[in-house]
Order: structure tokens, then C-alpha cells, then sequence
């Protein structure tokens, strides 16, 4: 059957369905091929293939076998335009979703694909992001719901969003029929709100309630805006009474989210909730190589001279997404100038990105990790106490004070309340001596440096 057959049968299915049907569900059917008695359409989205199927499959095949196609069976593919990866079952939707638009609320969601490059395969894991990525690994094995939701939450570029893509490809590709909902919370919102202004409430709700799999990425976005969160609370209590899995990323944890219902911050808090940590070094390194095996496809024959990634690893401590666009620029400059990416031409080529991530330790941002790190509150830390439990988290910072900052002793000391300069001076030495006979002080020293550094 070729696309303008079915084009002319499908009219015939005006009658049968109603005018209404036919926009909303029979007309955005893309047909595809008839394959061994299977009718094959492109959909826009897994949620509209199954209400046809369950609503008019049999309408649909009549139409089809009236007009000598022999069909028997109707197959659904939502359509995906990832090239290297199969169509995903999951609905997606571009990071900054369009502005509103007239089109109907509920009964589609916008497409897009998923990321095809977001999958567990070439996500590179290290100590920061082991547990997190255990744990979409877990979900993405789609077995019973353990821990509901898994919330995912850390900084800018480390990984979130990627992890999640990964998840949905890999249930997909386990399970195709299961019906995955991946959008990110402002998505939800601009659904809602859209809804609400169409009246087509009960729509949004059947919607969003008969998803196996629902994911909301970086669900901060919501707080502070209470019908949105008050929607996403129900929501989210009905998928969780039918035992399906949800899966939420976040900026920081749920009980950092500022203006997050209680509510809402309580049923986050019920689930899983683990953090991606800031790169380290061997992370970093890591990242830098596996990404340079992808870019030898696009340009063969370019060498890397030995310590440049090493070097990169050590200064480009941003996020992850800085380090790939640095990665990028200096294949396409080299290929470009025909020349081997060594130390100089890394140099040239990424002085700005290089400038930019000098970044500047400061004393107050010591002191705050410090006090967290031992649970202590920053006004301890600094006040006049001096208590074991609080002495040696502060000598511990002013030791990181020296090593990390270019600040003298007595601006260090006045930093920690106005202590004198011989104060700072025996606490840092004190921290050295400690870090040589004291393993654990060791390690919490090198943890807190390599954090403050990430
Ligand atoms: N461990 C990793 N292995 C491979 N690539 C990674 C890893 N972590 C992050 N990336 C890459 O870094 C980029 C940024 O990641 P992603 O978009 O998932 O970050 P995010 O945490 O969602 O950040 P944002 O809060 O800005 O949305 C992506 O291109 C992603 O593929």
C-alpha cells in the first residue's frame, strides 16, 4: 500500500470515527509499510499509538480490508529522529520548550528524541557519580519498583540529564511497549497551565496517570509556582498508588529546594534520592578519553600529543559540558590548521576557556565546606569556641586557607573572627603534623582539597 492509498482511505474513516476523532487521532497517523499482514503507522507519541490501537483498531483494519489490504494487525512506532538510535518509546522534549502554541493540550505531548548520544554505554563512570549511576542503572532493568521515586540531584553539567535519557533508551530497548514519559518540570508546567486554560483537564490528567514510566528533569523549576507543584503532587500520588516508577532530576537536594511544598519535598525524600558529586581528576580523565574515541570517527589520523588530556583533566574543572565543548574545539582548530593537538596548540586554541576556569578558592567558601563536611554551623566555625569538636574543623580550614588561597596569615586570621596571625600559624601546622600520624585527618584533608578544587 503506498502513502496516497492510504491517504484516500482514510477519509473513509471520517464517517466512522467522527469529525473529532479523525483530527485529534486518524489524521497525525503517518503511514509506513504493511509488512506480513502488519499495517505499520508513525506516531508522534506512544501515548496516541496506544489509544488508537485500543480505539480504533478495528475501524482501521475494516477501512484497510474493504479496500483489498489485507491486514491483520495494526503496529504503532513513535517516530524518533535520532539517527544512530532506534525510535524511542519515550516522549521527550527539547531542553527549552517552545513558546505556547495553539495546539492541543493532553491528548499529544510534544515530541522530540530522546539525546541519542545520552546512553549508559558512553556515560563514563567514576567514584563521584558510581552510586548514582548504580541506581539508573537499577531502574533501567525495569524489574519491580524498589525505591520510588529515584531522585537524581547535582551541580550544572554533571550528568543528570544524561543519566536519565540513558535510563529511558535502556527501558525502552528492554521493553518497548512500556509507555515512558520523559519531559522536563517547566514542560509540565507550560502542559498544565495550557491545559487548564483549554479546559482539558481530564485530558492532562488521563495523560499523565496512564504512563508506566514517568520523568521529570530538573523538577526545582516548579517550586515557588503552587498550582503547578499541587498537580505534580497528585500526579505523582497516583502514579505511585499504581506502583509505577517515577524518576525526577534536581539542581540540589529536595531539601535544598527552596519555596518546594512540604508536601511535595517529603514525597521526594521517600524515594532514593542520590547525588552526582563534582568531578574528580580521574573522572575527568576518563571523560576527556572516551570522548576522544568518539571524535576519532569524525577525524581520523588526528594524534594527541601525550599529557594534553592529562593537562585538561587537571585545569578545566568545570562541568562536564565545558570539558566536552573545550574536547571540540580543539579537534575541529587542529583538523582545521592540520596540525597534532599538543600542548601549544591546546594553549592557543583554548586560552579563554583556560583563563576562565582559573578559578578563585575563597576563604568564606573553605569555611563553608569545612563546616558542613563536619557538620558543624559556619558561626561555630568562626566564633570564639573552642571546643575540640569545633577547634578542629577551623584549623582544618585555615590549613586549606593557606594551601588553596593567596591570602597572608593575618588576613586569614581575621577571616576567622579576628583570630591573631600565631593562631592561624599553629593551627595549620598543627594539621600538617596531624596528616602525617592521623590517616583519617589525611584523607578528610585531601577530600575537602579535591572538592574545593573540583
Ligand atoms: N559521566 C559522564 N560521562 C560522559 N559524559 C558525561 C558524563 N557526565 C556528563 N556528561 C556529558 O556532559 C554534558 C552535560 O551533561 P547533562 O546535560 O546530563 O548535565 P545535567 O546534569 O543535566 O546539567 P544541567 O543541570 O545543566 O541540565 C552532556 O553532554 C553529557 O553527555
Amino acid at each position: 500500500m503506498t502513502k496516497e492509498k492510504w491517504g484516500q482511505l482514510r477519509e473513509n474513516l471520517l464517517k466512522t470515527v467522527g469529525k473529532n476523532n479523525f483530527k485529534t487521532w486518524i489524521e497525525p497517523l503517518e503511514f509506513a509499510e504493511v509488512q506480513d499482514g502488519v499495517a505499520l503507522f508513525n506516531v508522534p507519541t506512544n501515548f496516541m499509538g496506544n489509544y488508537v490501537s485500543q480505539n480504533f483498531t478495528d475501524q482501521i483494519l475494516h477501512e484497510l480490508n474493504a479496500n483489498g489490504q489485507p491486514v491483520q494487525r495494526l503496529s504503532f512506532q513513535v517516530l524518533a529522529n535520532a539517527p544512530t538510535q532506534p525510535a524511542a518509546n519515550a516522549v521527550a522534549e527539547p531542553k527549552a520548550p517552545p513558546a505556547a502554541s495553539g495546539e492541543a493540550s493532553g491528548d499529544a505531548i510534544q515530541t522530540a528524541p530522546l539525546e541519542a548520544r545520552f546512553t549508559f554505554d558512553s556515560f563514563v563512570v567514576g567514584k563521584p557519580n558510581e552510586l548514582a549511576h548504580a541506581a539508573a542503572r537499577r531502574v533501567a532493568e525495569g524489574g519491580p519498583v524498589t525505591f520510588n521515586p529515584l531522585v537524581l540531584y547535582g551541580g550544572v553539567g554533571l550528568g543528570k540529564t544524561h543519566l536519565m535519557h540513558a535510563i529511558a533508551w535502556e527501558l525502552r530497548a528492554r521493553q518497548p511497549d512500556l509507555n515512558v514519559l520523559y519531559l522536563s518540570a517547566e514542560q509540565f508546567m507550560y502542559r498544565f497551565v495550557q491545559a487548564l486554560r483549554e479546559r482539558k483537564m481530564m485530558d492532562f490528567k488521563h495523560l499523565f496517570r496512564s504512563v508506566d514510566v514517568l520523568m521529570v528533569d530538573d523538577v526545582q523549576f516548579i517550586a515557588g509556582k503552587d498550582s503547578t507543584q499541587e498537580e505534580f503532587f497528585h500526579t505523582f500520588n497516583a502514579l505511585v498508588d499504581q506502583n509505577k516508577q517515577i524518576i525526577i532530576s534536581a539542581d540540589r537536594a529536595p531539601g535544598e529546594i527552596k519555596e518546594l511544598e512540604d508536601r511535595v519535598r517529603s514525597r521526594l525524600q521517600c524515594g532514593l534520592v542520590v547525588d552526582l558529586h563534582p568531578t574528580d581528576y580521574e573522572l575527568r580523565l576518563g571523560i576527556l578519553q572516551s570522548k576522544v574515541q568518539q571524535h576519532r570517527d569524525t577525524y581520523p589520523g588526528l594524534e594527541i600529543a601525550p599529557g594534553v588530556l592529562e593537562f585538561l583533566a587537571q585545569r578545566i574543572s568545570t562541568n562536564v559540558r565545558v570539558l566536552e565543548g573545550a574536547l571540540t574545539r580543539l579537534f575541529a582548530f587542529a583538523s582545521l590548521v592540520g596540525r597534532e593537538i599538543d600542548m601549544e596548540l591546546t594553549q592557543d586554541c583554548l586560552a579563554d576557556v583556560l583563563r576562565a576556569s582559573e578559578r578563585k578558592i575563597t576563604v568564606e567558601e573553605i569555611q563553608r565546606r569545612v563546616s558542613d563536611y563536619y557538620n558543624i554551623r559556619l558561626s561555630d566555625m568562626i566564633g570564639p569556641k573552642r571546643v575540640r569538636s569545633f577547634a578542629r574543623p577551623r584549623q582544618v580550614a585555615m590549613y586549606l586557607a593557606k594551601q588553596l588561597t593567596s591570602r597572608s596569615l593575618p588576613e586569614i586570621g581575621r577571616r576567622f573572627g579576628g583570630r591573631d596571625h600565631t593562631t592561624v600559624m599553629h593551627g595549620v601546622r598543627r594539621i600538617e603534623e596531624l596528616k602525617q600520624t592521623d590517616g583519617q585527618m589525611a584523607d578528610d584533608v585531601e577530600m575537602l582539597r579535591r572538592a574545593l578544587e573540583a
